[in-house]
C-alpha cells in the first residue's frame, strides 16, 4: 500500500501540494482528478521520489519509501520518458535488462507486451515514428516491463482513442490486479468506470476521497421517478421535494422532508408508474460540487 501522509509542496511562495494524505490500496484503482494546476503531478513526483516534499512523507506497507523501493514501481511521467530514436522493442528489451531481467526473460516479457497491444510488427520501428497513441502504449508497457509492486501513471489515458483505451484497461486489469494503482485523468467517465477509489485535490488541497461509490451516495438524496406514459410535472406541487428536472414522464428530484416510502406512494397514487429509484450522482457532478 502506499501511504500518502500530510504532503506539501512549496515552489516560491506557492503551496502547490497542501498537507494531502490518502492511501492507494493494493487491487484498488485510485483516480487521482483536479482541474489543471491542483497538483496531481505534483504529487505523483513526490511519491516516485522525483521531487522532495515540503513537509510529510510516503510511506510503503507501512514504512518510509525508499529509492530501492521506488525502482520497483511502474511509473509513467508527465514528461513520458522514453528514447525517440530507439527502436520500441530494443528499448523495452533495455529498460527490463536495467531491472535485471535476463536477455532471453527481457526479450519475451517485450513480446509478450507488445503483442497484447497488437503492435508486434511495430517492433522495430523508432518510437518516434509511432502515432501518438501507439507512443502511449509503450509508455505503458515500459511502466510494466518489470513487473512492477506498485503503478503511479500521470495520465495514461490522454490521446488514446476508445478502442485504445480498452486495449490498455485490458493490460492494466490483466498486470496490475492486486498492486496499488494510482492514475491521473481529466476523463471523469473513464475514472467512474474503472475506479475503485477516488481522490480529488483542488488548487493543492485533498477536497474528496474514498470508494467511489461511497463518494456518488453522498451528495443529495437524488430520485428518479418515471410514470407509465404521463406527465411527470405534478411532482412540482408535491411537498418536501425539491424537483430538479422534469422530462416528459421522467422527473429527477431531491427529497427534502418526504421519505422515499411517501414519495413512491404519491407516484402510484397519481397513476401508473414505471419505477422510482435513487439516481447515483455521476462523478461528473460530484467533481463540480467539490471544487466549487
Ligand atoms: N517546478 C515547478 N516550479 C514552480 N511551480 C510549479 C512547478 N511544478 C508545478 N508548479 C505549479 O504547481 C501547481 C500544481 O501543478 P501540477 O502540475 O502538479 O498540477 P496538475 O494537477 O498535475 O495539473 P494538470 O492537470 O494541468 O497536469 C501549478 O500551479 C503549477 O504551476
Amino acid at each position: 500500500m502506499i501511504d500518502v501522509s500530510s504532503l506539501s509542496r512549496q515552489f516560491g511562495d506557492h503551496l502547490a501540494v497542501d498537507d494531502v494524505s490518502f492511501q492507494v490500496r493494493p487491487g484498488r484503482m485510485t483516480g487521482f482528478v483536479g482541474a489543471n494546476g491542483a497538483g496531481k503531478t505534483t504529487t505523483m513526483r513526490m511519491i516516485m521520489g522525483v521531487l522532495a516534499p515540503s513537509a510529510g512523507e510516503v510511506r510503503w506497507n507501512g514504512e518510509p519509501i525508499t529509492p530501492e523501493t521506488r525502482r520497483t514501481f511502474g511509473y509513467m511521467p508527465e514528461e513520458r520518458g522514453l528514447y525517440p530514436r530507439m527502436r520500441i522493442r530494443e528499448q523495452l528489451v533495455y529498460f527490463a535488462r536495467l531491472h535485471g531481467f535476463s536477455r532471453t526473460d527481457a526479450a519475451s516479457r517485450a513480446d509478450d507486451l507488445l503483442e497484447h497491444f497488437g503492435i508486434v510488427d511495430r517492433a522495430d520501428d523508432l518510437l518516434d515514428d509511432l502515432s501518438l497513441g501507439n507512443q502511449q502504449r509503450i509508455q505503458i508497457a515500459a511502466a510494466l516491463i518489470h513487473r512492477p509492486a506498485a503503478l503511479v501513471l500521470d495520465e495514461p489515458f490522454s490521446g488514446l482513442d476508445p478502442l485504445a483505451v480498452d486495449a490498455m484497461v485490458d493490460l492494466l486489469r490483466r498486470e496490475a490486479k492486486d498492486l496499488p494503482l494510482l492514475f491521473s485523468s481529466h476523463q471523469l467517465d473513464l475514472v467512474e468506470r474503472l475506479c475503485d477509489d477516488l481522490v480529488i485535490l483542488s488548487g493543492g488541497r485533498l477536497v474528496a476521497y474514498g470508494p467511489v461509490e461511497e463518494l456518488r451516495g453522498q451528495g443529495a438524496d437524488r430520485y428518479r421517478v418515471v410514470m407509465d406514459g404521463s406527465d411527470a410535472a405534478w411532482l412540482r406541487d408535491l411537498r418536501g421535494i425539491e424537483v430538479r428536472d422534469v422530462d416528459g414522464s421522467t422527473a429527477l428530484v431531491d427529497l427534502d422532508g418526504l421519505t422515499p416510502t411517501e414519495l413512491t406512494r404519491a407516484a402510484v397514487e397519481r397513476g401508473p408508474i414505471v419505477e422510482v429509484s435513487r439516481a447515483r450522482q455521476p462523478l461528473s457532478e460530484i467533481f463540480r460540487e467539490v471544487i466549487r
